[in-house]
């Protein structure tokens, strides 16, 4: 549908602009419990709360944009990921997904592990009195003084990553007289069905190392051929925001499969296996993810079953979500600016952050939702596109979105489902300063990463 087609005509036109979009909500003041976090609620007069606090208040208080974290719904996901898997299973919290040392704390308090996959990630968790035996290290070309740190403070595994590294991670290990746990890390050849940048499973990519030409196998007999090297798994992770467990069943087929060739050529049963992360979340209500009860289960069976099949005693699962955890439990909260209708097509609703704040539209062509949350509105919808502030004009937070059609500069807007993968990769684009992270919990409210400062922009530049 080419533009200049679309008549000028009311906010939401008869023939609508392209996008992701259905027809209107029914309510556009209802918040959908799919996408926001669990204490996130809208109060009779109006304006949105979460953990208690209003998010006027917030707002006054921390400044726009701000990430407002629900403390009290990362605790409950962590812990119903811990009781789903159980004793007989490990849980590591992907880092990447969003690390601070508070995150650190509630992970180790509700008996998390930690994937970390460099060397700020490893520090953080120290820092933050992660035990080193329930960290693992993933990475695929981690640094001579990422490996040496690692070994040195005896975290719980290395995940290998290539044929180089078994020989890094060796020498340095065996330089510390060190026996290193590890995994190695394979590439099962499973076509996830999911963006093609966060696909990790595929062969022609950079992570692991492949089943399919014996490539795997052949790195299981180097490492176990390395004096300072104990084995201990081997890992797959198929790649992110995947709804089914269909990929998983591949996945873990073929691990075992590798499992059982292990034993037939060296006699050696493996006491672990990794499925990795991946599970995706709700970013709009046409998102319908699984528990992971479910999950657990689902998972559980298929590793059971492909050992009975094999003759092998079942390993010691471990899987690595971060998006399943973190995803749900934030909103990214702005100020509206600007406001510009653009007849026939939409209205550009420009925020105070944008892709600095939010990479993932401009980079996934990510789906977000967006609300009105300093008051309600009886206004009509009218079609919207919430921009950031950049110069880019790929600078999209939310593409297609209904919004009130009385939205006026000075509104707060909130983006839920941003816990993940926002905060850890924003960037100073257009020399932007990172949002904070707030977390509230119980009525308060308590910086866990704060708001960049011109500061710390001019630390860095030297002159
Ligand atoms: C090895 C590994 N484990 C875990 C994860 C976490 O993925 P997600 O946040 O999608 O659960 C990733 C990232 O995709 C990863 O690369
Ligand atoms: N950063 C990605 C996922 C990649 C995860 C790490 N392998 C996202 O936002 O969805």
């Amino acid at each position: 549908m080419s533009r200049s087609a679309h008549p000028a005509g009311p906010r939401h036109a008869d023939v609508m602009p392209e996008g992701h979009y259905s027809a209107p909500p029914s309510d556009l003041n209802a918040l959908d419990s799919r996408v926001w976090a669990r204490t996130v609620s809208r109060t009779p007069q109006g304006a949105v709360t979460v953990g208690g606090l209003d998010v006027r208040q917030l707002a006054e208080e921390f400044g726009t944009p701000a990430y407002f974290l629900d403390e009290s719904d990362f605790r409950a996901r962590c812990r119903a990921w811990r009781d789903a898997f159980g004793d007989e299973a490990d849980v590591f919290y992907a880092g990447k997904a969003f690390l601070s040392r508070a995150v650190v704390r509630w992970l180790y308090e509700e008996g998390l592990n930690l994937d970390v996959c460099s060397q700020g990630e490893l520090t953080t968790a120290l820092a933050a009195g992660m035990p080193a035996e329930r960290i693992a290290l993933h990475g695929n070309n981690k640094s001579t003084e990422e490996i040496r740190r690692a070994i040195e403070a005896g975290v719980g595994r290395i995940v290998l990553d290539s044929f180089q590294e078994i020989v890094r991670v060796a020498h340095i290990a065996d330089r510390l007289g060190r026996r290193q746990p590890v995994q190695i890390r394979v590439t099962v050849g499973v076509e996830a069905h999911t963006h093609e940048f966060i696909a990790t499973a595929h062969e022609d990519q950079k992570f692991g190392i492949a089943l399919a030409d014996g490539q795997a196998a052949e790195a299981v007999r180097r490492v176990l051929q390395l004096e300072s090297l104990e084995l201990v798994g081997i890992h797959s992770h198929i790649g992110s925001q995947i709804f089914d467990t269909s990929g998983f069943e591949v996945a873990a087929h073929r691990v075992v499969e590798l499992l059982r060739q292990v034993r037939d050529e060296h006699g050696v049963e493996l006491p672990e296996i990794d499925l990795g992360g991946g599970l995706g979340i709700a970013y709009t209500p046409e998102d319908d993810p699984r528990e992971p009860q479910e999950i657990a289960k689902a998972l559980g069976a298929i590793v059971t079953r492909e050992c009975e099949g094999a003759g092998l005693a079942v390993p010691r699962l471990s899987v690595e979500p971060g998006r399943a955890i973190a995803g749900p439990t934030a909103f990214t909260l702005y100020e509206v600016g600007t406001v510009k209708p653009l007849e026939g097509l939409r209205t550009y609703v420009s925020v105070d952050g944008g892709m600095s704040d939010n990479i993932r539209t401009a980079l996934y062509d990510a789906q977000y939702t967006v609300s009105l949350v300093s008051r309600a509105s009886d206004a009509g919808p009218m079609l919207t596109r919430v921009v950031g502030k950049h110069c880019e004009s790929g600078d999209i937070v939310v593409r297609d979105a209904f919004m009130p059609a009385d939205l006026a500069p000075g509104d707060l807007i909130a983006v839920p489902a941003t816990g993940a993968y926002c905060r850890s990769m924003a960037s100073n684009y257009n020399h932007a300063l990172r949002p904070p992270v707030v977390a509230v919990r119980d009525g308060e409210a308590r910086v866990i990463v704060r708001r960049e400062t011109e500061a710390d922009l001019m630390s860095l530049d030297v002159g």
